[in-house]
C-alpha cells in the first residue's frame, strides 16, 4: 500500500532514499495518517502540517544520538512512524497501545516526554548543557509551534539559551494557529511582518510623508532608502530572536523539502543557539482539515471521503457545553462576569461566551499562570472572573492559585474541565490531582457536581460565593438529566443524602456519585443496605452529615476520581481525626499512587474499580473483613 513507507523501519532507512523521493514519501505518510487517525482519532491537523519538516529533520540529523524534542508532542506522529512504530501505529491512543505523545519509555528516539506545552526549549537546553559537560558532540533540536511559543516557560528558556550560547537548534513551526487561531501580540508580530503588506504600506506612507517635506524631503528619502535594509531587518521577527541571542533564519516555506534540507544541513555546522522559523499549513494536504484546522486539531473517528466526524448516537450534552451555556446565561444578567481561557476557547466551552460578549472574553494564549493572575487582577477590580482551564493544566499555575488568588481572598472561579480520567490522551492529561493540590489551600472552596444539572447550580454558586472557588467536572457527556430552568445557589459545604441505608455509607464526589448510587442498587440485591451521599463539596466538607452518617453506619467508603493521596477520602479521614471519632472503619476508593495510562474512560474506571460494579465489589469485600484484627490486637 505504501511502496516507500513500507521500507522504512528506522531513520537509517530514510536516509537511503534519494532526496527526490521524499515528496512521494510525504504523500504516502499523509495517506497513512489519514487512514489511521480516521479510525483511532487523534491530533490530525498538526501532524499533517509537519510531515515535510519531520522528514527533513530525520534526513539531516541522527536520532537518537541527536536529540529531537517535540513540544507538546501532539505533532510527533511522523516521527513515530519513521522510528520503528509504523506497525503499531494503529494502536496509538488506544487502550494498551502506543501513546499519542512522545514517551521516553516507548522509544529511544523519544528524547523527551510531553503532552503539556512549551517545555521543549528548556529540555533541549538542559540536554545541550549535559552534552557539553560530558564532551559529546550530538545535536539538540527543539521543535516548537507558534502557539506553544506563547507559553512563558518558552521565553524563560530562550532567555537562558541566549545567555549560555550553547549549540541548540530551535525550529519554530509557525502555522498561525494554536488549537484555535493563535492570538496575542507575539503572534501578530510573527504574522503581520511576514505578509509583506505591512512593510510595503509602511514604506509607502514614509515615502509620501518625506516627499511632502519641501526642499529637504528628497534628500531624506535618499537616506531612508539606504536605511531600508536595516529597517526591514528591524521589522522582521528575526529582530526579536536576535535580540535574545539567537541566530535567526527564515521564514522558510515549511513544505519545501529541498529548502528545509539545505537549511538544516547548514544549521548542523552553526555555533551557538539558532532559531529556524518555518511556515507551515495546519492540516496540509487534507482539505477538510485545512479548512477547519480547529476541528481537526484533536478529532475523533471521521470519514475520510467527506471529512464528517462520526456522530455519537443519542449522546447527552457535554459538561463543557452546559458550562459554556450556563455562563452565558449568568453573564446576560451580570456585566461583571468575565471569562478567561488559556488558548482553549472551544475545548473549555467558552466559544459561545466569546461570541456573545467579546469585550468580556480573554484568550491569554497558552499561559495558565498569567491567566490566573490576570483573573485575580480583574477580581481585585470588582469583576467576577471565571477562568476555564483543564484540570491538568491548572497544575502549571499552583503558585498563582495560592499567592494571587487564595492568599488575597479574591473571588476567582476556577472552572476545571477534564477533571478525572480523560481517556485517550492518557497520563499527561488525566486531571486526577486537583483535589489534592487545591484542598489544602486556606480560603479555597472546592466542589464537584454529580451531573450536568448540578453543574449549572454550582457555577452560579461559585461565581457569587465572593471567595476563591474551584469547580471540577469531567470530560464527556452528562447523563441527559432534566435541566432546571432556574439556576440556584447551593448552600456552601452542604452535601445531599441520595439513598438511606444502615449497613454502610458510600460518600461519593463528582462523577463517582451516579456509579455509587448504582452500586447501592446492586448491593441491595445482595442484602446490603447502603447509604449514598453526594458530598458536593470537598471543602468545606459537610461535617454534620458525614459525622452523623459515620456514627449511624460505623463504616464509610469514600469514592473519588482523584489521587487517593491527599484527596477527598483523605479529607474525610482528617475530619474524623479532628473530631476525635474512633471506631469508624473507612475505605477510600480512587486513583492509586501510579500514573494511569490511556484508554476509554469506562475501561479505565472498570480497571480501577471506580465503576458501579467495582464500587459494589469493594463495599462487599470491605464489609466481609469486618472482624479483621485491629492494630491494637496485633500489638
Ligand atoms: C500547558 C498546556 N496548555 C494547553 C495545552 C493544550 N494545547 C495542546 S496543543 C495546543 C496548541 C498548540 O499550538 P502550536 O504549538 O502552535 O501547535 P499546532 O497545534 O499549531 O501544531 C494547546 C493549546 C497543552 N497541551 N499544554
Ligand atoms: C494536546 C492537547 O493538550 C490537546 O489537544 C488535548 O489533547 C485536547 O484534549 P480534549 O480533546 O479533551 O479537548
Ligand atoms: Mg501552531
Amino acid at each position: 500500500m505504501y511502496p516507500l513507507l513500507d521500507r522504512i523501519e528506522s531513520p537509517a532507512d530514510l536516509k537511503k532514499l534519494p532526496q527526490e523521493k521524499l515528496a512521494e514519501l510525504a504523500a504516502e505518510i499523509r495517506q497513512f495518517l489519514l487512514a489511521n487517525v480516521s479510525r483511532t482519532g487523534g491530533h490530525l491537523a498538526s501532524n499533517l502540517g509537519c510531515v515535510e519538516l519531520t522528514l527533513a529533520i530525520h534526513y539531516c540529523f541522527n536520532s537518537p544520538a541527536d536529540r529531537i524534542i517535540f513540544d507538546v508532542g501532539h505533532q510527533a506522529y511522523t516521527h513515530k512512524i519513521l522510528t520503528g512504530r509504523r506497525d503499531r501505529f494503529y494502536t496509538q491512543r488506544q487502550y494498551q497501545g502506543i501513546s499519542g505523545f512522545p514517551k521516553r519509555s516507548e522509544s529511544p528516539h523519544d528524547a523527551f516526554g510531553a503532552g503539556h506545552s512549551s517545555t521543549s526549549i528548556s529540555a533541549g537546553l538542559g540536554m545541550a548543557v549535559g552534552r557539553d559537560l560530558q564532551g559529546s558532540d550530538s545535536k539538540v533540536i527543539a521543535v516548537i509551534g507558534d502557539g506553544s511559543m506563547t507559553g512563558g516557560i518558552a521565553f524563560e528558556a530562550l532567555n537562558q539559551a541566549g545567555h549560555l550560547k550553547k549549540n541548540l537548534i530551535v525550529i519554530l513551526n509557525d502555522n498561525e494557529m494554536s488549537i484555535s487561531k493563535n492570538v496575542g501580540a507575539f503572534s501578530s508580530f510573527l504574522s503581520k511582518k511576514l505578509t509583506g503588506n505591512y512593510y510595503r504600506d509602511l514604506k509607502k506612507e514614509m515615502k509620501e510623508l518625506l516627499e511632502g517635506i519641501p526642499a529637504i524631503g528628497g534628500n531624506i528619502l535618499h537616506f531612508a532608502r539606504k536605511a531600508e535594509n536595516s529597517l526591514k531587518g528591524f521589522l522582521t521577527p528575526g529582530a526579536l530572536f536576535e535580540a535574545l541571542g539567537f541566530d535567526y533564519f527564515g521564514p522558510l516555506q515549511g513544505h519545501n523539502l529541498p529548502h528545509l534540507i539545505e537549511m538544516l544541513e547548514n544549521a548542523r555546522g552553526l555555533e551557538g543557539p539558532v532559531l529556524i522559523h518555518v511556515m507551515t499549513t495546519k492540516g496540509k494536504g487534507y482539505q477538510p482539515a485545512e479548512e477547519n484546522p480547529a476541528l481537526f486539531h484533536g478529532v475523533g473517528p471521521f470519514d475520510v471521503a467527506t471529512g464528517k466526524v462520526t456522530a455519537v448516537k443519542g449522546g447527552a450534552k457535554s459538561y463543557t457545553g452546559i458550562f459554556g451555556e450556563t455562563l452565558v446565561r449568568l453573564a446576560d444578567d451580570d456585566p461583571k462576569i468575565v471569562a478567561i481561557t488559556a488558548a482553549m476557547p472551544d475545548g473549555t466551552g467558552l466559544t459561545p461566551f466569546a461570541r456573545a460578549y467579546p469585550q468580556r472574553f480573554f484568550d491569554v494564549g497558552i499561559a495558565e499562570q498569567h491567566g490566573l493572575t490576570f483573573a485575580a487582577g480583574l477580581a481585585a477590580d470588582g469583576f467576577r472572573p471565571v477562568a476555564a482551564i483543564y484540570s491538568t493544566f491548572v497544575q502549571r499555575a499552583y503558585d498563582q492559585v495560592f499567592h494571587d488568588i487564595c492568599l488575597q481572598k479574591l473571588p476567582v472561579t476556577l472552572a476545571m474541565d477534564r477533571a478525572g480520567l480523560v481517556g485517550d490522551d492518557g497520563p499527561t492529561h488525566h486531571g486526577v490531582f486537583d483535589i489534592s493540590y487545591l484542598r489544602h489551600l486556606p480560603e479555597m472552596t472546592l466542589m464537584a457536581p454529580k451531573d450536568e444539572n448540578e453543574l449549572q447550580h454550582m457555577l452560579k454558586t461559585a461565581i457569587y460565593a465572593d471567595r476563591p472557588v474551584a469547580l471540577r467536572y469531567p470530560r464527556g457527556n452528562g447523563y441527559g438529566v432534566r435541566l432546571d430552568q432556574e439556576i440556584a445557589q447551593l448552600p456552601l459545604g452542604k452535601g445531599e443524602m441520595l439513598v438511606d441505608g444502615d449497613d454502610v455509607a458510600i460518600i461519593a464526589i463528582g462523577c463517582t456519585v451516579y456509579p455509587a448510587r448504582e452500586a447501592a442498587t446492586m448491593l441491595a440485591e445482595r442484602g446490603i443496605r447502603a447509604t449514598v451521599i453526594n458530598a458536593r463539596f470537598v471543602k468545606p466538607l459537610d461535617r454534620e452529615l458525614i459525622l452523623a452518617t459515620a456514627s449511624r453506619t460505623g463504616c464509610l467508603i469514600t469514592v473519588e476520581e482523584n489521587a487517593l493521596q491527599g484527596g477527598f477520602g483523605s479529607a474525610v479521614l482528617e475530619l474524623l481525626e479532628q473530631e476525635g471519632v474512633t471506631g469508624v472503619r473507612v475505605k477510600r476508593l480512587g486513583i492509586p499512587d501510579r500514573y494511569i495510562e490511556q484508554g476509554p474512560q469506562p475501561q479505565l474506571r472498570a480497571d480501577l474499580g471506580l465503576d458501579a460494579a467495582g464500587i459494589a465489589a469493594s463495599v462487599e469485600a470491605f464489609l466481609s473483613q469486618k472482624n479483621r484484627p485491629t492494630l491494637a490486637r496485633i500489638k
